[in-house]
C-alpha cells in the first residue's frame, strides 16, 4: 500500500514539503492559540542570537574608541549601550529557553490527543474487522499505537519539533542578510546556500534511514512481541514450568539480529558516508566565506562592527551541519506515528463501513444514533451464504441456508472449525458475506449501517474482553449508558448469576478486576464468563433482541454449566437468541439445534427430532454422553472433558 504521508525527512523537495504539511495538518488539533504563541516564541527565539551578534559588534566596534579616551565613554554612551542590549538579547534568551519547551510539550500533547482519538475511532469503529486480520496492516496497526506511546517521538512532538524549526529558519536568514550587508550577495546567498544543502543532505539521510526502518515493521513487530510475552508476568508459569527461558533467549537473539541488523546496515550505508561529504561541504563553504572575510578586512574595508559582526554570522550556517536536538528526533520518527496513523484511516475509508462514512457525511438517522430507538431484528435468514477469510482460501462457510425465528433459541453445534464462529461473526456483521445474503427483518444486512444494526445485538465473543477496570465498568460496557445506574448493573449481575461473584469482592461493584491493580483482584475463567454474561444481558435489558453467545460455557463446570442453560432459557424467553456450544447436552433444551458441518447446515431440528432422525449429532451426542459417563465413574468430570472425545470420533 501506497504510503500517504512521506517517510519522515524524504529527500526531495516534494516530500520535504509534505513533511511540512503533514506537520501543519496536526497542529490543526491544538489550539489555534498556543500554536500562534509558539510560532512568535520561536521566531523571537531565532531573532535573539542575531541580536545579540548586532550587540556584541557594536560593543567590540566602540572598544578601541573607549581605550583612546578612557573615562569619555561612561555606561550610557554607545558601549554601555550595546553592552546592555547584548546582555539583554542573552538574558531573554535564556529567560525563553524553557517556555520552547514547555509550549512545545503542550502543543504536542494536544496533537498527540487529537491523533489518539483518531486512531481509537480508525481501529475500534471504521477499519472493518477484516482488514485488521491482514498481518500487514497488522503491522502499521502496531506502528500507530507505538507511536504513541510517548517512548520514540510521538506525531505531537514532531508538530513542536516542526514549530521548533522556526527558530533556526529565523537565525539563518538573520545571519545570512548580516553577511549580506557586510560582504555583500554572492558570500550571503554562499553561506545560506551551504546551510540549506547540508541541511537538505543531512536530512535526506535521516528521512532515508526512517524509510528503509519502516519497511522494517514486520521483524520489529516480531521482536517486539516477543519481548513483550517473554517479560510478561502472563508467561511466568509457563516459563517456569516448561523451562523456557534458554529458548526465549535465543529466539530473542535469533529476532534481534533479524530486525537490527539490516537496520545497522542500513544506518552505515545513509548515514555515514553521506555525513563525511556534508562536513567537507559545510567546511569549503564556510572557508570560502571566512577568506573573502579576511581579504576584506586586509584590505581595511570594513569598520570592527562589520567584522565582528559578519564574523559570528558566518558562523550560524555552518551550525546547520549539526543534528537539532529539539526537532530532528521528533520529526524524524513523530511522523513515523502519523503515516501509520494515515494508512489506517485510508484503508478504513476504502473499506470502510457507513459507520465510518458517516463522520464525513450522513444523517444521523441513517446511521442509527445512539439516541434513536432502539428496532427488534425480526426474523433473520441466511440465504445461500458463503464465506472466505481470503480471496483464494478455503470456503468456510458455503451456500449455508438457516432461518432464525423471533423470540427462538438455536443451538449452532458441530466440530472444530466448521465455522461456527464465523457464522456469529457474519450475523454480528463483523464480515461481510462473500456470496448469498442475510435478510433481517426483511432487509437485505448488508444495507444496515453496523452500529444501527449492532445495537440491536447483545453478545459475548469466545475470546471476549477483560477490561483491566471495576467489575461495574466491566458489566456496565454492555451499553456505555447505563455506567452509571448501578440498579441495572446488579440486575444483570443477577441474572447472569455474577451477583455472588461481585459480592464477593473486597469493593463489591467498585473493585478493579485485575490484580495488576492496588486494590484489585483476578477471576477464574468461569467467573469472568458470567461478568462477561451480565455485560451481555445489560444491553438486553437495555432494548437490544438478539442475544448471541459464542461459547457462553467454556469455563463453567458441568453443574454451573447446567443451571447456567435452565437460567439462561429462562431469562431469553421471546428474545431471539443464538448460542454456539461443544458440549451436546448442554444446549438440548435449545428450541432448534443446527449442527454445521462442510459449511453449510448438515440438520437441524430439535433435540428429539435429531436423535429419532439417528444422524450425525445423535452420533456425537452419544459418544458425548458415553464420555461423561465414564468420566462420572471413573473420575471428577472436568471442564471440556466431551470435547476431545468429539473430534476424535468424527476424524
Ligand atoms: N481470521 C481468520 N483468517 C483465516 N481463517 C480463519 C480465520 N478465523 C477462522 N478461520 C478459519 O475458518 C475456519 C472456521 O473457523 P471458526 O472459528 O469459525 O470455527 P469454529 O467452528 O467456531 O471452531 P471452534 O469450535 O474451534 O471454535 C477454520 O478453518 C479456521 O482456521
Amino acid at each position: 500500500m501506497p504510503s500517504t504521508t512521506p517517510a519522515p525527512g524524504g529527500g526531495t523537495l516534494r516530500r520535504r514539503a509534505d513533511r511540512w504539511l503533514a506537520a501543519g495538518r496536526l497542529l490543526g488539533h491544538a489550539d489555534t492559540g498556543l500554536v500562534a504563541l509558539t510560532v512568535a516564541l520561536q521566531l523571537g527565539i531565532g531573532l535573539l542570537p542575531v541580536a545579540f551578534i548586532l550587540a556584541t559588534s557594536q560593543l567590540v566596534s566602540t572598544i578601541p574608541d573607549a581605550m583612546s579616551s578612557p573615562g569619555r565613554h561612561g555606561m550610557t554612551g554607545p558601549l554601555g549601550v550595546a553592552l546592555l542590549l547584548a546582555a539583554a538579547a542573552f538574558v531573554l534568551q535564556q529567560l525563553l529557553a524553557p517556555f520552547q519547551s514547555v509550549l512545545g510539550e503542550l502543543v504536542g500533547r494536544q496533537v498527540d490527543g487529537g491523533c489518539i482519538t483518531r486512531l481509537m475511532t480508525c481501529a475500534l469503529r471504521d477499519l472493518p474487522v477484516a482488514q485488521l486480520e491482514r498481518q500487514e496492516l497488522l503491522d502499521v496497526l502496531s506502528d500507530a499505537r507505538s507511536g504513541f506511546e510517548r517512548v520514540v517521538p510521538t506525531p505531537g512532538d514532531a508538530a513542536a519539533g516542526t514549530l521548533a524549526l522556526l527558530a533556526r529558519y529565523t537565525q539563518l536568514l538573520g545571519a545570512s542578510l548580516m553577511v549580506t550587508l557586510v560582504l555583500g550577495p554572492l558570500p550571503g546567498l554562499l553561506v545560506a546556500a551551504t546551510a540549506i544543502v547540508i541541511r537538505f543532505g543531512q536530512r535526506g539521510s535521516l528521512g532515508r534511514f526512517g524509510t528503509a526502518r519502516a519497511a522494517l515493521a514486520a521483524p520489529r513487530r516480531r521482536l517486539s512481541y516477543l519481548r513483550r510475552t517473554a517479560t510478561s508476568a502472563a508467561l511466568a508459569k509457563e516459563a517456569r514450568v516448561l523451562g523456557l527461558v534458554p529458548w526465549l533467549r535465543r529466539r530473542h537473539g535469533t529476532e534481534a539480529r533479524g530486525y537490527l541488523e539490516p537496520l545497522w546496515a542500513v544506518r552505515r550505508r545513509l548515514l555515514f558516508r553521506p555525513f563525511i561529504a556534508l562536513a567537507v561541504l559545510g567546511l569549503v563553504g564556510g572557508a570560502t566565506a571566512l577568506t573573502a572575510l579576511a581579504e576584506q578586512g586586509a584590505h581595511g574595508t570594513l569598520s570592527l562592527l562589520q567584522l565582528s559582526a559578519a564574523l559570528q554570522a558566518v558562523l550560524i550556517p555552518m551550525r546547520f551541519g549539526v543534528f537539532f536536538p529539539e526537532s530532528d528526533m521528533q520529526t524524524l520518527y513523530g511522523l513515523a506515528g502519523y503515516d501509520a496513523l494515515r494508512r489506517l484511516e485510508l484503508t478504513a475509508a476504502e473499506h470502510g463501513s457507513a459507520d465510518s462514512r458517516s463522520s464525513s457525511g450522513g444523517t444521523a438517522a441513517e446511521h442509527g444514533a445512539d439516541d434513536d430507538a432502539i428496532e427488534p431484528v425480526g426474523p433473520i435468514r441466511f440465504e445461500g451464504v458463503g464465506f472466505r477469510y481470503h480471496e483464494h482460501g478455503p470456503a468456510v462457510l458455503d451456500g449455508l441456508d438457516l432461518e432464525l425465528a423471533p423470540g427462538t433459541s438455536t443451538a449452532i453445534v458441530g466440530l472444530n472449525g466448521a465455522g461456527k464462529t464465523t457464522l456469529v461473526k457474519l450475523l454480528v456483521k463483523l464480515h461481510e458475506p462473500t456470496s448469498g445474503r442475510i435478510i433481517a427483518g426483511g432487509a437485505d444486512l448488508a444495507g444496515i449501517a453496523p452500529r444501527r444494526w449492532h445495537r440491536r445485538i447483545a453478545v459475548i465473543f469466545q475470546d471476549f474482553t477483560r477490561f483491566h477496570l471495576t467489575a461495574a465498568e466491566n458489566i456496565g460496557l454492555g451499553r456505555p449508558e447505563f455506567l452509571g445506574r448501578r440498579p441495572e448493573l446488579r440486575a444483570a449481575a443477577e441474572r447472569a448469576g455474577a451477583l455472588e461473584v461481585v459480592d464477593g469482592l473486597p469493593h463489591g461493584l467498585d473493585t478493579v478486576l485485575s490484580a495488576q491493580y492496588q486494590g484489585g483482584t483476578d477471576l477464574s475463567g468461569g467467573q469472568w464468563q458470567r461478568i462477561a454474561l451480565a455485560r451481555a444481558l445489560l444491553a438486553l435489558q437495555s432494548g437490544a433482541s438478539l442475544l448471541v453467545l459464542d461459547e457462553p460455557t467454556a469455563q463453567l463446570d458441568v453443574r454451573a454449566e447446567a443451571a447456567f442453560f435452565e437460567r439462561f432459557l429462562e431469562m431469553t424467553q421471546g428474545v431471539t437468541s443464538v448460542i454456539i456450544a461443544h458440549r451436546f447436552s448442554s444446549v438440548r433444551r435449545a428450541d432448534r439445534i443446527v449442527v454445521l458441518a462442510d459449511g453449510r447446515v448438515a440438520e437441524a431440528g430439535t433435540h428429539e427430532q435429531l436423535m429419532a432422525r439417528d444422524g450425525r449429532y445423535a452420533e456425537l451426542f452419544r459418544i458425548q454422553a458415553e464420555r461423561f459417563t465414564h468420566d462420572r465413574t471413573g473420575a471428577e468430570p472436568s471442564t471440556g472433558a466431551a470435547r476431545p472425545s468429539v473430534q476424535g470420533a468424527a476424524r
